[in-house]
């Protein structure tokens, strides 16, 4: 991953040596007016990388924001989907943003686990990359703990909490 995102293996090494990986499980009941609430919020994954599996293959529900339009992510049987997460992310290869609508008479269930750094490290554009591009840092560095105090206290809306860290240069 590190070669193909152009860093060098150290700077993913000391991000996710001893991190921490979290499990969600998603239930969304069948609602009567589907198109008047929302199953999950737009949001990209605020973590490292996201393994997720629908589990209820025959119902749609996830939806990612491509070209400003919602896409559905129809779902294949035992097949997982691999999300780059906010702090992977890395110029084109972007964490997606996606939500999960709910159906008028079906249940869905999804499973998603998280692979986060440790939270005692701290965050921020990969040493090896700036080197290597000679560019200058987008965001701020920020410690793991605060990143994820600062992400669990906002509501979930797109890509608005990566934004907070941008660098505004010139
Ligand atoms: O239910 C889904 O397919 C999406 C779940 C999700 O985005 C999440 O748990 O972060
Ligand atoms: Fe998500």
């Amino acid at each position: 991953m590190a070669k193909s995102l152009g860093m060098d293996q150290h700077d993913i090494g000391i991000l996710f040596e001893q991190g921490w990986q979290t499990f969600r499980m998603n239930y969304y009941p069948p609602c009567p007016q589907p198109e008047l609430v929302m199953g999950l919020n737009s949001h990209s994954d605020a973590v490292g990388l996201t393994i997720l599996l629908q589990l209820t293959a025959d119902t749609q529900g996830l939806q990612i924001k491509q070209d400003g339009h919602w896409v559905p992510v129809v779902p294949l049987p035992n097949a997982f989907i691999i999300n780059i997460g906010d702090i992977l992310e890395v110029k084109k290869i972007m964490s997606i943003e996606h939500r999960a609508t709910v159906n008028s008479d079906k249940e869905r269930i999804s499973l998603a686990t998280f692979l986060s750094p440790k939270l005692d490290g701290d965050l921020g554009p990969a040493p090896s990359l700036l080197k290597n591009t000679l560019s200058q840092p987008e965001f701020r560095r920020i410690s793991v703990a605060d990143y994820y105090k600062g992400y669990f206290s906002r509501e979930l809306v797109g890509k608005s909490y990566v934004d907070t860290m941008r660098i505004h240069n010139g």
